[in-house]
């Protein structure tokens, strides 16, 4: 009891411990470590009780101590107070003077001795949790790495056990009993929003504000949807673990109906997120695992790093235990060496890596540490594409062996119902080799990937022979050799992982249509409408805290200001000043201001843009474009500020805080993307109360609700373009300015109105 550290003094502690109970459940502490979800009960009276604290050193989560952070007192202390609370000596534990024990002290002391009572029957049931999980890590210990066991191509060959015997050894650990396939879709729907459903204010004007997005309130669809699954995925008590396996597997052919109704938990802003708890996973609660080559704000080049940084924690919010795997690019203050290290073979070399682990927000942070890895924070898919390719291998390789190997909050997750989630080529690699390496050997069979399509249009393409590199066995070519005019016979890392993943989803309804065409699926949309049975769309949900111009942090300072919806009026003009001014541009309220931001590349239409521009500078308008990649598209960027200095702001390289500043000062957001799997800009935008210019392509139509000057209904401009579906991947170049009138007359007309009233 000595050993335990006490941060409260005796009386401090008396005085909160006694009125407010502490709930053990908390699950972050101040030194952002994971705590086990226990029952609330009252620590002071606990520690009395006589348990032994060291005994919850298994779970404990900082230096050897559970409960750091709880107050808690010296047994000696609450012996005498509860001695004297029920009438006893508290020296001598013999009945105290009459006059001592009054009434109130004997109700006191019938109290504690109940509280006593339940909380002995909690202690039994934390000593079954103890060893339970004592038992999980002794067994961990003995599984090793396959990969390092043996040089062969196929390290599960080695393996320890068989199947069975693992499932036997693992399968009871954490934390749930019965693997649920159902629960995984609920899952990620947890993600998804409903960013078509409302728009705006309904007490507002359409025509008087700009594109301020109403954020909806999708508690109750969520509550519905998720009943509707925990009905569909209920396992008849009379199923065997196979039959009640396959029903749930039938089960999970959710209706269109029912993916639609997405909860948009990532849309709520804060104040709602804590008013309006979002429908826990109850009893799907699951261990997902996302893996991801970028993570915001660690690092990012664009929307995926945006997504693995803001979906796993609204995962968390439901319930789920969550985990996002991505490498170390650069040192990472959070993030602490958790001492596990392991060592992979990559081209016949062996590499080690080690793990570093960071608990924020409810999510297990895991960065993965090499000398592949290191000093890529700047430029994290360059290099060769074999280096690319090895960093990738390495990188999936050792992803799927995580649950395994690095303890998040003193305890593995295991392999008990889990889920990864894989995203792009990068980890496509992950589904093949949990197949190759585990289930085709009867491991982690209960296990399922997920692989998220954010951009078919980098596949991880080389010759045949980079089969070499990826150990995997000779009749698992096939699966990577693809044929198409472009490629010729190529190998094909996103074909295999879509081949083998338990389910696809890509980031909008629409882009899950476009993706089986041919002009959507860059070569892909052959094998993609071959297993269209596992591909939903899902529309990105954003991070409403990050986002969201009342609480952005970028707005604090050099003249921009914080706003809301209720400040809209004078907090946008006065962000739209800041702005001008911090980029040299005149500051005039009333000239429209135009905007674009993301990567420089062919997908973007910045071309369409550039086309634009000399109509654009002959009229009264400025023009601010944020971008990099391709470098004739940044030199386009720079030329255009050179010549039209009064007008045009081409900044070039990656700002996450002139993205936010631009996002809330300017106009109109430009996005002509020729294709757009979802976007996260125009989400943004709306939320900052910005029209959002866009092609009606993909995620962008879905998302972005035509404005309409006639019913004055809508709040945003998608491109007029009257064209096929095949044409709309190759808009036309002259459309563009003429929906560009359109909008700066439409914005006049806010501004105007604006002006009037
Ligand atoms: N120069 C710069 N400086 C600062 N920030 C910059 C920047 N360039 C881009 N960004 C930021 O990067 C993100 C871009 O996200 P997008 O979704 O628009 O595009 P991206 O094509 O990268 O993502 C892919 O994945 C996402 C996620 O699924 C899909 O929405 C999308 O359609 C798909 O192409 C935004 O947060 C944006 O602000």
């Amino acid at each position: 009891m000595s050993s335990l550290r006490c941060p409260f003094t005796a009386k401090a502690a008396m005085a909160s411990s006694m009125e407010n109970p502490v709930s053990l459940g908390s699950t972050s502490t101040s030194r952002g470590q994971r705590r086990f979800s226990f029952p609330a009960f009252h620590p002071t009276t606990y520690l009395h009780s006589g348990a032994n604290c060291a005994e919850f050193g298994s779970l404990n989560c900082v230096d050897g101590d559970p409960f750091a952070g709880f107050s808690c007192y010296e047994g000696k202390s609450w012996r005498n107070k509860v001695l004297r609370a029920t009438g006893k000596n508290a020296n001598t534990g013999e009945d105290a003077d009459d006059e001592s024990c009054d009434l109130s002290k004997i109700e006191e002391g019938k109290e504690i001795l109940a509280q006593q009572k339940n909380l002995i029957q909690q202690i039994a049931e934390r000593r079954k949790l103890v060893s339970s999980i004592k038992k999980i890590i002794a067994d961990g210990k003995q599984y090793e790495s396959p990969h390092i066991e043996s040089a062969a191509v196929f390290p599960s060959l080695d393996l320890p056990w068989s199947g069975e015997e693992h499932d036997r050894k693992y399968k009871s650990g954490i934390p749930s009993d019965s693997y649920t396939d159902s629960s995984l879709v609920e899952a990620l729907k947890t993600y998804s929003v409903g960013v078509s459903g409302d728009f705006g204010d309904e007490d507002q004007e359409p025509n008087k504000t700009t594109a301020f997005v109403k954020v909806s309130s999708p508690v109750d669809a969520s509550k519905e949807l998720n009943e509707t699954i925990q009905s569909m995925i209920k396992p008849s008590s009379l199923q065997t673990t196979s039959d009640a396996y396959s029903a749930k597997q039938e089960r999970l052919d959710l209706t269109e109906a029912n993916v639609d109704n997405v909860n948009s938990e990532l849309r709520m802003i804060p104040e709602e997120m804590e008013s309006k708890s979002p429908p826990l996973a109850g009893d799907n609660v699951m261990n997902v695992i996302m893996v991801a080559a970028e993570c915001a704000p660690w690092s990012k080049t664009g929307g995926l790093g945006d997504v693995a940084g803001a979906l796993p924690k609204a995962l968390a919010r439901r319930g789920h235990r969550v985990m996002v795997v991505a490498p170390l690019y650069g040192n990472y203050h959070e993030a602490q060496e958790t001492g596990a290290r392991k060592r992979y073979k990559v081209d016949g070399q062996d590499v080690e890596v080690t793990y570093f682990h960071a608990y924020i927000d409810g999510v297990d942070f895991v960065f993965m540490e090499s000398p592949m890895f290191r000093h890529c924070q700047n430029d994290i898919y360059g290099g060769a594409r074999l280096d690319i390719l090895k960093r990738m291998i390495l990188f999936c390789k050792a992803a799927v062996e995580v649950p395994w190997h690095v303890p998040c909050g003193g305890v593995c997750y295991g392999d008990g119902n889990l889920v990864f989630i894989a995203n792009d080529w990068h980890t496509a690699l992950l589904p093949v080799y949990l197949k190759a390496y585990y289930r085709d050997n009867g491991i982690m069979k209960y296990t399922r990937a997920v692989l998220v399509i954010h951009n078919i249009a980098h596949q991880g393409r080389g010759p045949v022979e980079d089969f070499a590199y990826v150990d995997l066995p000779d009749h698992y070519k096939n699966l990577f050799t693809l044929y198409d005019p472009v490629g010729g016979h190529h190998f094909n890392i996103f074909a295999a992982g879509l081949k083998t993943a338990d389910r696809i989803v890509t980031v909008s309804h629409g882009y899950a249509w476009e993706l089986k065409t041919l002009e959507g699926g860059w070569g892909l949309h052959g094998i993609i409408s071959e297993n269209d049975r596992k591909l939903r769309g899902i529309v990105n949900g954003i991070d409403a805290k990050e986002w969201n111009p009342k609480f952005d942090v970028h707005l604090k300072s050099d003249g921009y200001t914080n706003y809301s919806l209720e400040t809209l009026q004078t907090g946008k003009p006065q962000c739209k000043a800041a702005l001008q001014r911090e980029l040299g541009l005149p500051v005039c309220d009333t000239i429209p201001l135009v905007a674009f931001i993301g990567r420089l590349d062919n997908q973007k239409g910045v071309d369409l843009i550039a086309e634009a521009i000399p109509w654009m500078v002959g009229q009264d308008v400025q023009l601010i474009m944020l971008g990099s990649g391709r470098p004739d598209l940044e030199e386009m960027l720079r030329w255009f500020e050179s010549q039209h200095n009064d007008k045009v702001r081409g900044w070039v390289g990656f700002s996450v805080k002139m993205a936010h500043r631009i996002t809330a000062g300017t106009d109109v957001l430009l996005m002509p993307s020729k294709f757009e799997p979802c976007g996260l800009n125009q989400l943004y935008a709306m939320m900052y109360g910005t029209v959002p210019v866009v092609h009606a392509t993909g995620g962008l139509r879905d998302t972005v609700q035509q404005f309409d000057p006639f019913k004055e209904s809508g709040l945003a401009g998608t491109m007029l373009l009257n064209i096929t579906r095949k044409s709309l991947l190759q808009p036309s170049i002259s459309d563009f300015p003429r929906t560009l009138i359109f909008l700066i007359a439409a914005e006049r007309l806010v501004i105007d109105v604006e002006n009037t009233t």
